[in-house]
């Protein structure tokens, strides 16, 4: 660690190294090598801490649990997106509901269809840190259409009839300021809110570590949509090194797991790192306990 961090310190930054809270993943965490510690805050709804890992770049943690680092970050950003926005056939009006480091927005405005994008974020402290730790992610935040309402997702739903075509909750793990968001009203709220073909697309946690909450959340979606599918991403700062999207459509029939607009090979080349076309259709391949576990 570098002689400025040197004031800085955080109870899961030991001997120069960083380890993960067991949040909801018992008996393994992730630990990085830290190089200094950027900002340690308690904003008004949790712990807050950026610091510089040896080989991540720049960290993101809330509540112990890592949210993004500059090594990885794209694999999550880009597939929570690209699934949903390009399953859409004119995404016109799109809200994020958390993402308040901005890479979602960032991949959101790579659609030229765009024309406005809205993003609700609980926590003010989690967009002006990634301001200034977070440049490459935060970007998403200077583009005309955003517009950024600081506010707790599920009562700014509450009044929202037919105003959008995608909806992305970017959420936390659900404990602490995100429980709300995996609650069944809120997956209620989002589909009052979408415009007809409506598409959602949600960070839905990981199948090696949280089948049955996965169900539970699918479960209320088929209630709800008459399309739910559950797609995945590999991400190695991520528990178990996999994060999956709860994706819905209003439209029925609508097959979520092709890509029904698709960027040129070469446009894949420049926009992404992660998704492209193919991407798209394997991340709804499913291993065979995640199939036997839905069958049940
Ligand atoms: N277990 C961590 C899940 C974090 C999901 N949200 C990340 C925010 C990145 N924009």
């Amino acid at each position: 660690m570098t002689e400025s961090s040197i004031s800085l310190s955080h109870p899961q930054i030991n001997d120069g190294w960083f380890r993960e809270k067991e949040t909801l993943w018992p008996g393994q965490a992730m630990c990085l090598k830290v190089k200094e510690i950027l900002h340690v805050e308690k904003s008004l709804y949790q712990d807050v801490l950026v610091f510089k890992s040896e080989t991540y770049g720049t960290v993101l943690v809330l509540d112990g649990v890592i949210q993004c680092t500059e090594r990885d970050e794209f694999s999550y950003q880009e597939m929570i997106t690209h699934l949903a926005m390009n399953s859409h056939p004119d995404p016109r009006k799109v809200l994020v509901i958390g993402g308040g480091d901005g890479g979602v927005l960032r991949e959101v405005i790579k659609h030229d269809s765009v024309e406005e994008l809205i993003l609700c974020e609980i926590d003010e402290a989690v967009i002006r840190v990634s301001k200034e730790y977070l440049p490459g992610m935060a970007v998403g935040f200077n583009n005309d259409k955003v517009k950024v309402v600081i506010g707790d997702g599920f009562p700014f739903l509450a009044d929202k009839v037919n105003s959008f075509d995608v909806i992305i909750t970017d959420a936390s793990d659900p404990v602490g300021p995100a429980e709300s968001l995996f609650q069944a009203k809120y997956f209620e709220l989002m589909r009052n809110a979408l415009r007809p073909g409506g598409i959602i697309s949600t960070q839905g946690e990981c199948q090696w570590l949280h089948l049955s909450l996965i169900k539970e959340v699918q479960t209320y979606c088929r209630s709800l949509f008459p399309v739910v599918e559950y797609a995945f991403t590999t991400i190695p700062t991520y528990p178990s090194g996999q994060i999956g999207f709860m994706l819905c459509c209003l439209e029925e029939g609508h097959n979520l797991r092709k890509p029904i607009r698709r960027f040129t090979p070469e446009q894949e080349a420049k926009l992404f790192r992660y998704y492209n076309a193919e991407v798209h259709e394997a991340a709804f391949v499913l291993p065979q306990f995640t199939k036997n576990a839905f069958a049940e």
